[in-house]
């Protein structure tokens, strides 16, 4: 492992927590592997300090700390080991788990310490003044050791409403014993902005020390909280990717490095770096098995997605009108959905992202409009249907159906036997390219069927469909109040080797429903493969 020279500005810290307080989150169980991935991620997107784990509190951590000295080679980052001070009435150097920061080889330790004196009392069951001792022999004994040495005081804010004596002495004692950073934590997560601002401001006046922030984010205020602070003059922020963390999580890296750099205009990241931001966030989230959260600012997939019809007729004059940044300075992109809430202006734009000039014609768009309207008004969905969508406007311009065969009829049989298994089976009958075919399949249910059925009968006119996967489908039910005879919406979502696309179907009938969601998936996977409809 090398450890990098400094960061782009090192009066300045980034300083990333995923891997510790990241991984406190339930529903997070990382690997070692995994944890050396993020690393690298993180590392690539130029974060300052990647807290790694906590080396001696398990075998994980402690195995993290040793492979990732021999496998990654850090170009921005320096690696951190998190513990807490010694324990009461121990030694430092006595203290196994103090011994085993020192043995993780990490170049940074973050010590957290007390400084609510309730907590001092009745967690740490010691008295204020050995607490003091603690953080003071601790930070001491790893400077002596050669380590950079950071504070994390828990319970800050808390504990500063009850004793600021006490807590600023906490501070004092941290610092004066060698912590280069002394961390104010909102490890309840109940702060607000002003309460962060106004005891950030106040401490750094008493104390003088280097301050930083750490805030959970359980009042939803954690990234305005690291603003915040920010705000009062810390320069240390504490933050995990997407916001992992404990509870409901941590302040979230991305929004606040993306307020650093491009609201306070302040340099934290390599250069070029922030581009990569949308692309690190989700592939994080990929090695954590989370799905990426769709609505999280700058990197979620609707960050820059408009439905109203009002707004997309002013991003057609100039996108700045309804976007705070230009989405690609963050590497995410605008994306238009049309629903019944768009206008003429939606339907052009998004014409545009599909790479389909409508040139202007304003009645061919409101044709596509009011289509949209109506079958919107039915239960069709074409925000979750890219490409039934897209098979709609590209039918209106070319002035005919783009399809590959005429269905002559379809049947789906669901027959129950007495030793209570089914037998499912479909049988289409269509014409293609002049051919009546008739072919019938049996399936693990009657759309499975159904679906055989139909790739049985075009595969050989088509061998493209070979090619195409159904990877899901979904049902909804629109009006539940009717019991069986509600209305049903299908999605299907479809892959080849180089995308994927979702489709749509309503009808009272679940099986029609899922039949017109198939019909329009193979239709457009057939389109997208370069063959010519049927005249
Ligand atoms: C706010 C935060 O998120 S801080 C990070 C918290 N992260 C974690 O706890 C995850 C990793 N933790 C662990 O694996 C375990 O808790 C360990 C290995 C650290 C400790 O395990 P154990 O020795 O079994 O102790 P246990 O977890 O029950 O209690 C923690 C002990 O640390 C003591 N302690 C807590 N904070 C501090 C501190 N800042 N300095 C010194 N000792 C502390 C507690 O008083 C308690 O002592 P006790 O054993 O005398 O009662
Ligand atoms: C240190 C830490 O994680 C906290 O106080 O929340």
């Amino acid at each position: 492992m090398t450890q990098a020279p400094q960061g782009p500005d090192d009066a300045f810290h980034v300083f990333d927590t995923t891997l510790r307080d990241g991984a406190q989150r339930e529903g997070i169980n990382l690997t070692v592997a995994d944890k050396l991935t993020i690393a690298r991620h993180l590392d690539d997107f130029g974060v300052g300090y990647i807290e790694g784990g906590w080396p001696g509190a398990n075998p994980r951590d402690t195995e993290f700390f040793q492979r990732a000295a021999r496998e990654i080679d850090f170009r921005h980052a320096r690696l951190v080991a998190f513990g807490a001070t010694r324990r009461a009435g121990v030694r430092a150097e006595d203290d196994p788990q103090v011994a085993a920061l020192l043995a993780s080889g990490a170049p940074v330790i973050t010590l957290v310490a007390k400084s609510h004196d309730r907590h001092v009392e009745l967690a740490l069951r010691t008295t204020l003044e050995e607490n003091l001792a603690m953080v003071r022999d601790t930070v001491a004994h790893l400077r002596a050791h050669g380590r950079r040495v950071f504070v994390d005081c828990e319970h800050f804010f808390d504990g500063y409403r009850a004793n600021p004596g006490y807590a600023a002495q906490v501070v004092r004692t941290a610092a004066g014993a060698g912590a280069e950073v002394v961390v104010l934590c909102d490890t309840n997560g109940g702060m607000l902005p002003a309460q962060v601002g106004a005891v950030v401001r106040t401490v750094l006046a008493d104390t003088g020390a280097r301050l930083g922030i750490h805030a959970q984010d359980d009042t939803g205020c954690a990234v305005a909280n690291t603003l915040a602070a920010v705000d009062a003059g810390a320069t240390h922020v504490q933050c995990t990717a997407n916001g992992y963390g404990e509870r409901v999580g941590n302040a979230n890296l991305f929004p606040v490095v993306a307020a650093l750099e491009l609201k306070y205009g302040r340099r934290v990241l390599p250069e070029g770096k922030l581009t990569e931001m949308t692309r690190i966030s989700h592939a994080i989230a990929e090695v954590v098995n989370l799905t990426p959260a769709t609505h999280q600012p700058y990197v979620g997939l609707s960050a820059f997605a408009h439905k109203a019809g009002l707004h997309a007729s002013a991003i057609k004059v100039d996108p700045d009108l309804y976007q705070h940044i230009d989405p690609e300075l963050v590497g995410n992109t605008m994306r238009m959905l049309v629903s019944d809430m768009a206008g003429r202006a939606s339907v052009e734009l998004k014409g545009k992202e599909l790479g389909i000039e409508l040139g202007g014609d304003r009645e061919l768009i409101g044709r596509v409009v009011e289509r949209v309207k109506e079958r919107e008004a039915r239960g069709y969905t074409y925000e979750a249907a890219d490409a039934s969508f897209e098979l709609l406007l590209r039918e209106e311009v070319a002035g005919r159906a783009l399809r590959y065969y005429r269905v002559e009829s379809w049947r789906a049989i669901v027959e129950d036997r007495p030793d209570g298994t089914h037998a499912n089976e479909a049988t289409v009958k269509l014409w293609a390219k002049g051919e009546r075919i008739v072919a019938t399949a049996e399936g693990n249910g009657p759309v499975n069927a159904l679906d055989r059925a139909l790739r049985s009968a075009l595969e050989r006119i088509y061998p493209q469909l070979a090619a195409l996967r159904l990877t899901d489908y979904k049902v909804r039910i629109l009006e539940g109040s009717r019991g069986t005879g509600s209305i049903t919406r299908v999605l299907v979502s479809t892959g080849d080797e180089q995308g994927e696309w979702s489709t749509v179907g309503v009808a009272e009938n679940v099986i029609a429903a899922s039949w017109q969601a198939l019909d329009d998936a193979y239709a457009y996977g057939l389109w997208r493969a370069g063959v010519e409809p049927l005249e």
